[in-house]
Formats: C-alpha cells, structure tokens, sequence
C-alpha cells in the first residue's frame, strides 16, 4: 500500500495517458451496472469490485489484463452513463492535483445500446466540462482534453480519425489506438495516420508495451507518432558498455548513464525528444517491467530521454498521479526536481498548442514547485 505524503499531492501534475475506461470509481461502476441493466459484474460489492479489478489485470500478460475492460465498456453505453464517467473522471484527477489531463477512450467500444459515434464523443465531452466546473468550485482547477482511441484489432481506424478531426476544436486533441499488441502492429492503420498528417492533426501510438522494438519502429518510422504510449521496450535497442543488452539487466534503473550505450532506434527517440508515455505500475502488471526500483523509467530519465509519468488506467492499477509519483520517489529513488522534470517534459509534448502549453508551464507548473521548494 503506497501512503501518498501531502507534499506530493499538492504539486501541480500533467497527465497524458489515461483511460476513460480505466478509471471508473468501483462504487460507480456497480452503480451504473444497476442502472443501465448490465448484469455481467462479477460482484456489485463496491469494495470487492475494487480487489476484483486490481487482481483481475495483474495477471502479468496485457492480453489478459485488457479482458477487465469489458465490464466498464459494458456499464458505459448510454449518453447518462458516459457523461457521468467523464464528469467524475475530471474531478477525481483535480483533485489528486492534476491541472492537465489527455484523456483517450474508443467512441466505437460504446455503440452497444445504438449510441452514434457522434453521441458518444459528445456525451464524454460534456462530462469533461461539467467536472472541470465542479472541480473548480470544489478550488481546483484543471483542464481536461480527450484524445480518441481506435482499437487495433478493428477496422474503424480511418472514422475514428476523421471523427478526431471535426471535434478538434471542440474538445478532442487527438487520435491513438490501443488493444492487444501482438499480431496487429500499427501499421495496419497506415491510412488513418496519413489522414492525420495532411490534417496536421496529434497522434500516440500504443507500443512496445507487451511487443518490442518492431512495433516502435514502425509507430515512428511508418506511421509518424508523435508520441509512444509506453515505449518501455526501447530499453531493447539499449546495451551495457561491457556486456550484453539491457533487456537482460535485473535492475537496469540502477544503472549510470556512462554504463549505456544506445542503438540507432533509441537515439532517434532521444534525439527527436520523443515523449515517452510511461505507467510503471500498469507497465508492471502487463509484465512490461519487474518492480518500480527496476522499471527503465529512471535510467531512461537520467539518460534525459523525454519521459512522462502516467497513470494509464486507475482503476485496474488502482493508482493515481500522486500514487505513481510516490512510488517512483519511495521506490526508485526519486526527488521533488525529478518530479518537476517529468511534469513539464508531459507540458512541453501535450496536444495543446503551443502558447498554451507555455501558459500552463510558467503560470501553474513553475510556481506550484516553487512552492513546494
Ligand atoms: O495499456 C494498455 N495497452 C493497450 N491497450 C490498452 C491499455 N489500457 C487500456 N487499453 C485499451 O484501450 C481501450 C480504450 O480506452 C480500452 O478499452 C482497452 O481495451
Ligand atoms: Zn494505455
């Protein structure tokens, strides 16, 4: 059990990757079930549901781990359902402190009960702004864009991305697809990246999650990512001086940045200041990492390549930003200047524009760890 101190979670947050479908509140969750006429719910306990979630996606396997989302995609099918998911989403998220989030789901995962696509991206867009007024009258504030996600094994990704694009000025920053990794590398969904580079519009890639370097070759090289959803597994393109790769190393979080050298793929991701969309805590369920201490996100910081702390999804991790930062200084050795560092790296690489993201850095972020000393 993580105790989150109080000076972590008063320090300003960024938050890139997390899903809407992953971070239901386990007392919603069986609330909605009751609601809309799911009765699927392994239990409507809102306790057991919890344990249920966490044990459920820490099977070490992504595959597995992606199977708990039936339940929230089952119990989010109606306009009522989703906007109430969003509102809570933008108010759970203040407040732990978070003053920016990107939150992703897939419109098409919530056509169940005749929902349009329209519908759906609506419905969330309207709980995002009611929670961002509520949290405010609760004295947070924080800004919340969505960022639609096309799942990989499916064939919707050309309409999601055209959907990504006429709601870009009403709320969505961007496109990324997510789903199980093996057997449907991004490229399969070359048609819709192309779409969203002629409309100069953001994109993520979910890769080298559960799939290596192959899949984060092809994010960037083929399909033109701005951002890697996890990337834990550039640590493959990576050797020890005097050995072998690093893949092999226990504890490669613990190593000096003198003790690496980088292969031609992890160079590029740190030359070009490619963002980095880490979850450690999710990263260690799925079996993308051993432990936080071991996790590749601290060599990868002192190596300065551009990393972002995430939460990926609360629920199933049952964490949040001020958790997984703890984790990281309790656990990893961090300090309050590494948690500055990963929160204006997350600033600097949001699908905001840019004066904008600078407005957020100097006028929220800068002064909040000011305070924090
Ligand atoms: O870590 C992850 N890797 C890949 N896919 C994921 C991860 N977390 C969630 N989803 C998938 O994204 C969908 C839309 O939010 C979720 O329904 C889940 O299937
Ligand atoms: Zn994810």
């Amino acid at each position: 059990m993580t105790t989150v101190r109080p000076e972590i979670l008063a320090l300003p947050k960024v938050l890139l990757h997390d899903h809407l479908d992953g971070g239901l509140r386990p007392a919603t969750v069986a609330e909605l079930a009751e609601q809309t006429g799911y009765d699927d719910l392994p239990t409507s306990d809102p306790v057991e549901l919890a344990r249920w979630f966490r044990e459920s996606a820490d099977s070490g396997s992504l595959v597995r781990y992606l199977e708990t989302f039936t339940q929230t995609v089952g119990v989010m099918q109606t306009e009522e359902a989703l906007r109430r998911v969003a509102s809570e989403c933008a108010q759970d998220l203040a407040a732990d402190g978070v003053v920016y989030a990107e939150v992703r789901y897939a419109p098409e995962q919530h056509l169940e009960q005749g929902l349009s696509l329209e519908q759906v991206v609506e419905a969330v867009n309207a709980g995002l702004r009611e929670g961002e007024r509520l949290a405010a009258e609760a004295g947070h504030r924080i800004r919340v864009v969505a960022l639609l996600t096309a799942m990989r094994h499916a064939a919707k990704s050309t309409e999601i991305a055209e959907l990504a694009v006429r709601y870009r000025d009403e709320g969505v920053g961007g496109f990324d697809i997510a789903g199980a990794e093996a057997g449907f590398p991004p490229t399969r969904h070359l048609d819709a990246f192309e779409y969203l580079r002629r409309e100069n519009a953001h994109f993520t890639i979910h890769a080298g999650e559960a799939f290596g370097l192959p899949s984060i070759w092809e994010a960037i090289q083929w399909c033109g990512a701005d951002r890697l959803g996890h990337g834990v597994r550039i640590i493959d393109d990576m050797q020890e001086v005097r050995g072998g790769p690093l893949s092999e190393v226990p504890a490669p979080g613990t190593l000096e940045p003198g003790d690496v050298q980088l292969g031609r793929l992890a160079a590029y991701v740190r030359d070009r200041r490619i963002p980095l969309e880490m979850a450690p805590s999710s990263n260690i369920q799925t079996g993308a990492a051993s432990s936080i201490q071991a996790h590749p996100i601290t060599l990868l910081k002192r190596l300065r390549f551009r990393v972002t702390v995430n939460t990926d999804n609360r629920l199933m991790s049952d964490t949040s930003m001020s958790k997984e930062m703890q984790l990281l200084v309790d656990e990893a050795g961090w300090g309050v200047d590494d948690l500055r560092w990963v929160t204006i790296n997350a600033m600097k690489s949001a699908f905001l524009p840019f004066d904008e993201r600078l407005a957020l850095i100097d006028d929220v972020i800068k002064p909040g760890y000011d305070r924090a000393g």
